[in-house]
């Protein structure tokens, strides 16, 4: 049974109790953005990398910011109980691979996961003590122009996303703490705080 901690009271990641976060947040709020200035002022911390169906985007590259899989190795994972949840998204795979997490917290990192809202929900039901961090916009217009201004979706995948996104900020209630998303390296600062022990939970 691996111990995901509360209570942390250091400030590294290596000291005291590891503890696993999960970050959400609507398509299009920063989370990208401000977990890479997370990454870079937290480096003791895992990052999980999630496999997905989800083709590439231009830049990103396998193994550094997904795995990129085809449905029949998503399915296996998930059939062999490699995956510590997933879910489907915007017509797409995503999946947390459980075993280098579990490694993670088991060497005394706190891990990082990125996913979205009922991938969050099921790590609350496996793994009780893990926190739940929901990154927000400052306000729904921010959220459409960052959204729209990324050009990396059509506009019905924008709609779609959009959609969802609605939903995902109706769900704030269930985590543990909310991070406005104004100000990258402000959003980071309060992240690293809540990542590495100093936050509420
Ligand atoms: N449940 C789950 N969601 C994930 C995982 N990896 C990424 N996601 C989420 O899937 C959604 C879509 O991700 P992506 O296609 O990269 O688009 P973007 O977040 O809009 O840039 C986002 O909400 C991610 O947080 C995962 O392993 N599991
Ligand atoms: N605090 C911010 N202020 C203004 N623009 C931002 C901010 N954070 C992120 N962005 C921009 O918003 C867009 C979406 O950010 P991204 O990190 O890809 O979001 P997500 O990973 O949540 O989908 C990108 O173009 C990014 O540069």
């Amino acid at each position: 049974m691996i111990d995901v901690g509360t209570g942390v009271e250091s400030g590294s990641a290596r000291t005291g109790r590891p503890r696993l976060t999960v970050v959400s947040g609507p398509s299009g709020v920063g989370k990208s953005s401000v977990i890479d200035e997370l990454r870079s002022q937290a480096p003791d911390v895992y990052f999980s990398v999630s496999m997905t169906t989800r083709p590439p985007r231009t830049g990103e590259v396998n193994g550094v910011h997904y795995h990129f899989v085809d449905l029949g190795e998503f399915r296996r994972m998930v059939d062999d109980g490699e995956m510590l949840e997933y879910a489907q998204y915007a017509g797409n795979y995503y999946g947390t691979p459980r075993m280098p997490v579990e490694r993670a917290l088991a060497a005394g990192r706190s891990a990082v996961l990125e996913i979205e809202l009922q991938g969050a929900r099921q790590v609350r039901e496996s793994m009780p003590e893990a926190q739940l961090v929901m990154l927000l916009p400052p306000s729904w217009e921010d959220l459409v122009e960052r959204l729209t201004g990324r050009r990396t979706e059509d506009s019905e995948l924008v709609r779609q996303r959009l959609d969802t996104a609605q939903r995902e900020l109706a769900a704030q209630t269930e985590f543990d703490a909310t991070v406005v998303n104004a100000d990258v390296r402000s959003a980071a600062d309060e992240l690293v705080r809540l990542v590495t022990g100093h936050g509420s939970k």
